[in-house]
């Protein structure tokens, strides 16, 4: 037994109170949460030792092909989620549309909506290089009682109650944000229990790391191409250094603990970028803001942006705010 951190159970309920919504509701769905996250490491520890590696054989409604991993995750969220019965609707990179839960208890209507990427990083999960689940948490708009609808689902960043991550890496980690902070958490797989090891985690306002696959560079626009050179100078502080995992929630966690940016700008191959703005910028815009940073598409605040399709992407520039807004001067300068 741990005495000298506090686990993640008794730091759900010791912050209960702080949450607006305070009705227990919230803690039941991160606990929920921490449980499928528990049952997603164990499969992804022995990855290699049972038949998970590899592609599922179908594509999902982005056009890419599932890995069985992904298809997992998502079983094992979803499945979670239902079982406890605390949400009324959940959405996943990986279901073409979104899911509608009626509670079976007529006296207790759930209000509580879950997007998830179940799988992050799936590029990497053959390779053994760390990869992530990113989870976003709102409250519906739909009256209580009715299934559900898109509107539901296409809120906001801002409207967010709760966003987090889990990070499935040389430790497995659960960082999450109720709007009070951010707070990182790692397993004791030896007991199966999160621990809080990174309280008030903050991104340091400037860095040195700049993450971005320059294999696409040629296809950048002028603006992205001139703050990467800009990266690369040798003046000042610079050249910073290049450092692109290739699972957005690990080039986060990194540049959050050391300072640094991550982009995933558009391109002439990729018009709006790649990255998905419900269950990848806006959850991983909440956490960014909360811990002092800043999340961009380049232009303005993600979070402000309002969603009109479930699986929209967009551009994705996010991090330390000063290296940001460095990045939103080259791109703007490059348009005058
Ligand atoms: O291989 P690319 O084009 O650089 O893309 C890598 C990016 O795509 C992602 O893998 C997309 O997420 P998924 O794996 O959930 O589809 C990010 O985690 C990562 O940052
Ligand atoms: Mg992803
Ligand atoms: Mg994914």
């Amino acid at each position: 037994m741990d005495k000298k951190h506090k686990t993640l159970g008794e730091f759900i309920i010791e912050n209960q109170s702080s949450f607006q919504y305070s009705s227990g509701e919230l803690s039941k769905l991160i606990n929920a949460i921490r449980l499928a996250a528990k049952v997603v490491n164990h499969e992804v520890n022995k990855a290699g030792l049972i038949d998970i590696l590899g592609a599922a054989g179908d594509t999902n409604i982005q056009g890419e092909d599932q890995q069985k991993l992904d298809v997992l995750a998502n079983e094992k969220f979803i499945q979670t989620l239902k079982n406890r019965e605390i949400v009324c609707g959940i959405a996943s990179e990986e279901e073409d549309d979104f899911i509608s839960i009626n509670s079976q208890d007529e006296q207790h209507q759930n209000k509580y909506i879950v997007l998830i990427d179940p799988l992050d990083g799936s590029s990497n999960i053959d390779v053994n290089v760390s990869v992530g689940t990113i989870f976003s948490i709102y409250r519906r708009v739909t009256p209580v009682g009715t299934p559900v609808t898109i509107e539901d689902f296409l809120q906001p960043g801002d409207n967010q109650v709760a966003a987090g991550y889990i990070v499935y890496g040389t430790s497995t980690m659960l960082v999450y944000t109720t709007g009070d902070g951010v707070n990182g958490f790692t397993l004791n797989p030896a007991i199966g229990t999160f621990y809080l090891s990174h309280p008030n985690m903050q991104f340091p306002e400037t860095g040195k790391i700049y993450s971005v696959n320059e294999g696409n560079y040629i296809h950048f626009p002028q603006g992205v191409k001139d703050y990467i050179k800009y990266c690369q100078q040798e003046e000042g502080d610079r050249p910073y250094t290049s450092r692109y995992i290739g699972s957005l929630v690990s080039d986060f966690h990194r540049n959050m603990i050391k300072g640094g940016i991550y982009m995933y700008p558009k391109s002439s191959k990729a018009s709006e970028g790649k990255l998905r703005l419900l269950y990848e910028c806006n959850p991983m815009a909440f956490l960014a803001e909360q811990a002092n940073g800043k999340a961009s598409d380049g232009k303005g605040r993600i979070m402000e942006l309002k969603p009109t399709e479930l699986h929209q992407r967009v551009p994705f520039f996010c991090g330390s705010t000063k290296m940001v807004e460095k990045a939103e001067e080259f791109i703007a300068n490059a348009l005058k």
